[in-house]
């Protein structure tokens, strides 16, 4: 805005030059004085500038050409007329409005906007009026170019502050040397203050700087005044009028360098950053947080960790803490609940933890526990209170829940000297805690770690079986108690690894099932004894019915009923002649999805056995309700029923329970004729282990089974 003035100020010295050097001559010519005025005009004409000199009592003595044309008259015209006798002339009389005849000592100066016939607007004019000898001498200068840039100037001014406001950029300008501060009005509204006019009190603003970040601007504000900076820029909080602290950020810049070549005029911005530092906070905030527990996350952890290791802990434990079924709660009450139960849980541990401890949600239902400074023992009774707060009724909305957790525990430094390795070994622990029947806890020890070792190896070995044809099924005979005779096979799935050799079932099928390779598995296993079904029958051998054996992610599959009658359908083979084998865990875990389930089985002509009766938990009303047809007896009560009494009344009851809700019986892992005796006594209806005959490839069953069944087997069975 200055810049643009300096123009018009040159001009308006070198009139008021002009001016000086009028009066001056004046002064020494005034004898000739006004009767010679009109060289005047030549003498010292100031081109494009009217001037007009009047006696004291506004006589006019002279007056040029454009001051003339002005006011559209003559120059002759004029000369003479007394101001009075011109008061019609609206334009004269504004630009001698000032005159005072009894105080013409003063000088004047004024603005008087013209509407002259050469001009289709008005046009702005800065009128001088100057006492000289006797006289007044007025002269205009024409103004209206750089009014009108003044305006536009006081309009983006104006404009510039509205955008400010609205931008929250605050702008100053520090006089260094003469200690001014002044700032645009932006600067204080944007915090809530009154727009400080003119110069401002730059030490109150300093004070208004949060007390935490005052050393640092301060500093920052030094190295700028001493030279080593010519720039700055900084975040703080400031004080808003309400009383709260908002961010800023500031920059600053030297504008001007003093004669010290020290700065000696800064400019400086300020803008609202407020919204921006929170959103940033949070973010951040989020980066290191779980949001539904609000607990750390594991790249806190991993900070944390560090922080012991540098504070010198020389000892630490890791607790893994996964809730066990967590998915059911998930499955069947739904998400919300299953996040009111984790946000539950991380309550509970927190309220058991010493202020050192960490505890942080690594994932889903898994939780992690940092513990400085713990000891083996230290952390197994901390593991303790863990389970124990964790395995206490939730109340969660109108629903009652118990859910019990499995927590694997790794030391600093013996299990491992970084967070990954203690991390790994806490989550082997877990896992054998979970093995190991759920809700408790194992610490790591080095027979876990080759556990650990084998079962990633048969995991990835798993991945290429089905594509390497490295399974094959075998069939275990089940008989007729009653009339002995061959009524079923069990297929058993048999794998021979190309890298790791023979692998038992008991081993592979758990880490299918672990690691999600159980549907693809068992899709093999009823396609292939589906066709094996059908092969007997191309070769003419009598119809016999294959019981297969169902894992929970299968029987959890909604096409695994449509997989199953496609293929029947495929290969022509009757429903009537496949078994579906589920444990009494996968039927009872939850029952009314399960009932629906088998109930679909049952509507296709497919009949459902339960496995392993006797070790779940199974509930009585759901078992009269489910349409399963045979309760197989676990063979660990078969194995000890001869000399454990209890086992002998768990067999016995679970064939007389069978008998009353219209279900048969098997007894399975019969290895000795007292055995096969006691059940035939006790009223099962059928039979199947080692000693009628193990599980054998298709080739050995077809030999022992079908053409020599009716000598061995009637023989053995009496
Ligand atoms: N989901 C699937 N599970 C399967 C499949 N194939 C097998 N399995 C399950 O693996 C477990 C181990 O099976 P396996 O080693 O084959 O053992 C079976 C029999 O060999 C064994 N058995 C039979 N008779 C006797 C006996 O007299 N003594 C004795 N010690 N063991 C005997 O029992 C197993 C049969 O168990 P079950 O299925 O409960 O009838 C096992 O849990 C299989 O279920 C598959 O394809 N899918």
């Amino acid at each position: 805005m200055t810049t643009s003035w300096i123009p018009l100020l040159g001009y308006i010295l070198s009139v008021l030059l002009a001016l000086a050097f009028i009066s001056l001559w004046l002064k020494t010519h005034y004898n000739r004085k006004l009767q010679s005025l009109p060289s005047l005009q030549s003498a010292f004409g100031i081109p494009n500038t009217p001037v007009c000199i009047t006696t004291l009592e506004g006589t006019i003595k002279f007056c040029n050409q454009e001051f003339a044309r002005l006011l559209d008259s003559k120059v002759n015209s004029l000369v003479g007329v007394s101001i009075n006798q011109l008061q019609k002339n609206a334009a004269l009389t504004s630009f001698i409005r000032q005159i005072d005849i009894s105080n013409v000592q003063s000088a004047h100066e004024y603005e008087v906007w013209f509407s002259d016939k050469d001009h289709s607007e008005p046009q702005c004019f800065s009128i001088h009026s100057t006492p000289i000898f006797q006289g007044v001498i007025y002269i205009a200068q024409p103004v209206t170019h750089f009014k009108e840039k003044e305006n536009a100037l006081v309009e983006a001014d104006a404009r510039m502050n509205e955008a400010l406001k609205v931008t929250n950029i605050g702008v100053w300008e520090w006089d260094i040397e003469k200690d001014v501060w002044f700032a645009t009005p932006s600067y204080f509204t944007m915090l809530g203050y009154s727009p400080v006019e003119g110069l401002a009190d730059r030490q109150k603003e300093l004070e208004k700087v949060h007390p935490d970040d005052r050393e640092s601007v301060l500093a920052a504000i030094k190295s700028v005044l001493n030279g080593e900076q010519k720039s700055y820029h900084y975040q703080c909080k400031i004080r808003h009028a309400n009383g709260e602290y908002k961010w800023v950020g500031v920059r600053c810049t030297v504008t001007e360098i003093g004669e010290d070549a020290k700065p000696s005029r800064m400019l400086g911005v300020r803008i609202d950053i407020d919204a921006l530092k929170r959103t940033q906070q949070q973010v951040e905030w989020l980066a290191k947080h779980d949001s539904l527990t609000q607990l750390p996350n594991r790249t806190s952890l991993f900070d944390y960790f560090q922080h012991c290791l540098d504070k010198g802990t020389t000892k630490m434990a890791l607790l893994f803490v996964d809730l066990d079924r967590f998915k059911n709660v998930n499955d069947t009450l739904g998400h919300r609940i299953g996040d009111q139960l984790l946000v539950a849980a991380a309550k509970r541990m927190q309220s058991v933890v010493n202020q050192d401890s960490y505890v942080v949600r690594q994932g889903g239902d898994e939780f992690i526990i940092l513990c400085p400074a713990a000891s083996a023992s230290e952390a197994e009774s901390l593991a303790t209170q863990v389970r124990t707060t964790l395995s206490e009724r939730y109340q969660l909305e109108q629903h009652q829940l118990i859910v019990t957790p499995s927590i694997g525990i790794s030391l600093y430094p013996q299990d491992g000297k970084d967070l990954d390795t203690l991390y790994k070994r806490a989550d082997t622990a877990m896992y054998s805690a979970k093995h190991n029947g759920r809700n408790r806890y194992a610490r790591f020890t080095q027979e876990m770690q080759a556990h650990s070792t084998r079962v990633l190896l048969i995991e990835n070995a798993l991945r290429s079986a089905l594509e390497n044809d490295e399974f094959t099924l075998h069939y275990q005979p089940q008989f007729c108690l009653a009339n002995k005779k061959l009524v079923a096979a069990e297929a058993l799935l048999r794998w021979n690894s190309v890298s790791l050799g023979k692998i038992s079932p008991a081993e592979f099928i758990p880490i299918a099932e672990d690691s999600g390779q159980i549907v693809a598995i068992g899709e093999w296993v009823i396609k292939e004894s589906i066709r094996q079904i059908q092969q007997w029958k191309e070769l003419g051998y009598p119809a016999l019915k294959v019981a297969i054996n169902l894992s929970y992610a299968q029987f959890q599959e909604p096409n695994l009923a449509p997989f199953i009658t496609d293929t029947l359908q495929a290969h022509q083979v009757s429903p009537k002649l496949l078994e579906l084998e589920l444990t009494e865990r996968i039927a009872m875990d939850d029952p009314e999805s399960a009932t629906d389930v088998i109930n679909t089985f049952h509507k296709l002509g497919l009949e459902t056995s339960i496995d392993d009766f006797g070790t779940g938990y199974s509930s009585l009303s759901y078992l009269q309700k489910l349409p399963v047809y045979k309760l197989k007896v676990d063979q660990s009560f078969i194995r000890n029923m001869i000399n454990d009494k209890n086992n002998l009344a768990i067999v016995s009851a679970i064939i007389a329970l069978a008998k009353k809700l219209g279900m048969s019986t098997i007894a399975e892992g019969v290895e000795t004729l007292e055995q096969l005796e006691k059940i035939t006594a006790l009223g099962c209806d059928e039979v199947q282990g080692y000693l009628l005959g193990h599980p054998v490839p298709p080739d050995e069953f077809e030999q022992h089974h079908f053409s020599h069944f009716s000598d061995i087997h009637q023989r053995k069975m009496g």
